[in-house]
Parts: C-alpha cells; sequence; structure tokens
C-alpha cells in the first residue's frame, strides 16, 4: 500500500510555485531523504506529505524546523503534546496540571535515549538549541505512527550525536521522510535520495546509485 502519491504535482503558495511537475510515491519501510539548497522546497514538500497522509487517515509524526515548542512549559508537557489528540480535554488537561506517573515513567525513558535525562521538569525555554531540538524529537517519538516526518531534525546536535539520533528514528519508525543538510548523514540513513533542484527532481534514488559529481551538482552555484 502507497501512503503517499504526488503525480506531476505543483507546490508553492499563491500562485507562485516553488515545486513543478512533480511526482514520487512513498512506500511502507522507504526512508527517503530530501536534498537540495535553502529554499529548494524541501518544507514545502514536507508539508504537503504531511496533509496528504493525515488527510488519509495515517498516523504522522512531524518534527518541524523551528520545533514548535512551548517554551514556557516543561519537557515533560511539551513531549506528552505528542498524543494530544488521542485524548479528549478534560484529560489533557488532568495532565498538564498533573501528569500521570504513568506518562512521566514513558517519557523518562525517552528522555534517556535523546540523552536528556534529568530534564523532564526544566522549561524548553532554559535549554540549549541542541536540547530543544531533541524535546521536539522526543515528541515525535512519543507520539509515534506509521512514519515520521523530519525537517532538519538533527542539524542543531553535534556530529557524534546525529548519527545515533537518526538510528533511534530509523528504528522507532518503519518509514521516514527527512530534509537532511548533511550528504553523509543522509546516505547513511536514507534508503533513497530525492535531490531537489530549481523547482525539479535532479534525481531519485538509492543512495548507491547517486554519484558524487550528482551531488555536487545539487548544490553547486
Ligand atoms: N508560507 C509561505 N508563503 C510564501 N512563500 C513561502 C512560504 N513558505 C516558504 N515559502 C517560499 O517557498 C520556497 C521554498 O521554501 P521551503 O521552506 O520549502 O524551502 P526549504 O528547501 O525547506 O529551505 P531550507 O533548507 O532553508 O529550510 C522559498 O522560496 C520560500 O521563501
Amino acid at each position: 500500500m502507497t501512503l503517499a502519491r504526488l503525480s506531476g504535482a505543483t507546490l508553492g503558495y499563491g500562485a507562485g510555485a516553488v515545486l513543478s511537475d512533480l511526482s514520487l510515491t512513498l512506500d511502507p519501510g522507504e526512508r527517503l531523504v530530501l536534498l537540495g539548497r535553502s529554499g529548494v522546497g524541501k518544507t514545502t514538500l514536507l508539508a504537503h506529505l504531511h496533509d496528504q497522509m493525515t488527510g488519509a487517515g495515517q498516523r504522522v509524526a512531524l518534527v518541524p524546523q523551528d520545533h514548535a515548542l512551548v517554551p514556557q512549559l516543561s519537557v515533560l508537557r511539551n513531549v506528552l503534546m505528542g498524543r494530544l489528540d488521542d485524548h479528549g480535554a478534560l484529560y489533557n488537561l488532568r495532565s498538564f496540571i498533573a501528569p500521570r506517573a504513568r506518562q512521566r515513567a514513558e517519557v523518562t525513558a525517552l528522555l534517556a535515549d535523546l540523552a536528556l535525562e534529568g530534564l523532564a521538569d526544566r522549561p524548553v525555554a532554559a535549554l540549549s538549541g541542541g536540547q530543544k531540538q531533541r524535546v521536539a524529537l522526543a515528541r515525535g517519538l512519543y507520539r509515534g505512527g506509521t512514519v515520521m516526518l523530519g525537517d532538519e531534525p538533527v542539524s542543531a546536535v553535534d556530529e557524534t550525536q546525529g548519527p545515533l539520533l537518526m538510528d533511534l528514528i530509523a528504528a522507532r519508525f518503519a518509514t521516514a521522510v527527512v530534509a537532511l543538510h548533511d550528504v553523509g548523514l543522509a546516505r547513511r540513513f536514507g534508503t533513497r535520495l530525492l535531490g531537489l533542484r530549481d523547482g525539479r527532481i535532479l534525481f531519485d534514488a538509492a543512495p548507491g546509485a547517486v554519484e558524487d559529481a550528482q551531488m555536487a551538482a545539487l548544490y553547486a552555484d
């Protein structure tokens, strides 16, 4: 069963096209990495895939580029937001006032996986950039689902942590679509690399089939 399909699609804002004549499918088990220069349309494509899959009833875990965290609230409460839409307003209100022991235990285990142990009760505003990014990732992992959509989900962490976090995503989600700027990480994580340039697909192939020259052409001036 195909999870998402675009067939000659044009994506953009208002009258302006960002990506044109876009055709691709996403199948279960694929780890698709979106590559291309800043502003080429990676976020635009992720947003479209998100709308298409959630519209079809798929459960999608989204890790947006700007993290979309609530700075005044604790790490624990931000992570719990990953499952807000699983419950009614009263349940959520109670969780926010006094998180349940089971919720705290689940989130504490997740935070340990992300090297965030001991930070559950700290306001997000008092975290470093890399810590905030890992909280956004924790919220996505806590949500779970058929597919993870990540917009530069490890851009603010160091180069040792980045691959470990991508391994965690691969272990928890059968399918993922992730925008990355680190080509080495993309080759390591992806089962398929989608290179976007000048509003179109430059390549869409397994990492082993994408030559260094093609990769260089993706970013060349
Ligand atoms: N809400 C919006 N309204 C109008 N134009 C937008 C909007 N969001 C993005 N754009 C434009 O669409 C183009 C693609 O943006 P997008 O964020 O998808 O690129 P990106 O590849 O994700 O970039 P980056 O790597 O810098 O995150 C850019 O020219 C951007 O200015």
